[in-house]
């Protein structure tokens, strides 16, 4: 199952865990009451025949996939890459990720600003709502495959914090005041 748990202020190594001392673990139902943050466990043998993540994406739309493999030898300019990725930013959509192999940490901001880790592994499919601040970095084991879906032709444009005027920020604040 997939772990999610308040972060610590160390400015050490972001791949390391982070945990508070002693460490404060989120549920997944408080993850999505708080963040309106998605998560589906979906076999990681089977998926492609079993109609998990088929039904998943005609439920939401989902009409884009490609694959992206992030690791020092795997990913094109990979030092620029990791950086831009852990830089604080919204999305004007949904970030819609299926992991396949690997695994990483995507940091979520909840309600009071503070950042919750979530430590994604082979089979999670998590979707960030547009608008949330986030960032992702590749934990210890530096290696993540991940599935990335869309709705239509992908818009991959990260908008780094501040961006509280955006239309898509204010939209997830007025979600997260009504409730998810
Ligand atoms: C595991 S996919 C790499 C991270 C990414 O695509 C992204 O947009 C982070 O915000
Ligand atoms: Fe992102």
């Amino acid at each position: 199952m997939v772990l999610a748990w308040y972060m610590d202020d160390s400015t050490d190594d972001q791949r390391l865990k982070h945990h508070m001392t002693p460490p404060q673990y989120v549920s997944l139902a408080t993850l999505k009451e708080n963040t309106g943050v998605l998560y589906w466990k979906l076999n990681p043998e089977s998926y492609e025949t079993d109609g998990q993540l088929e039904k998943i994406k005609s439920d939401r739309g989902y009409t884009y996939t490609d694959v992206i493999q992030v690791s020092p030898d795997k990913l094109p300019n990979y030092e620029t890459t990791i950086k831009r990725f852990f830089e604080e930013h919204i999305h004007t959509d949904e970030e819609i990720r299926f992991v396949l192999e690997g695994s990483g940490y995507f940091d979520v901001r909840d309600s009071h600003d503070k950042w919750i880790r979530i430590a994604v592994d082979v089979g999670d499919l998590l979707i960030l709502p547009a608008g949330i601040y986030h960032r992702f970095t590749l934990d210890s084991k530096n290696y993540i495959k991940a599935m990335r879906l869309f709705i239509g032709e992908p818009v991959w444009t990260p908008f780094n914090r501040p961006a509280d005027d955006m239309d898509a920020r204010k939209q997830y604040i007025e979600h997260q005041k009504s409730g998810f």
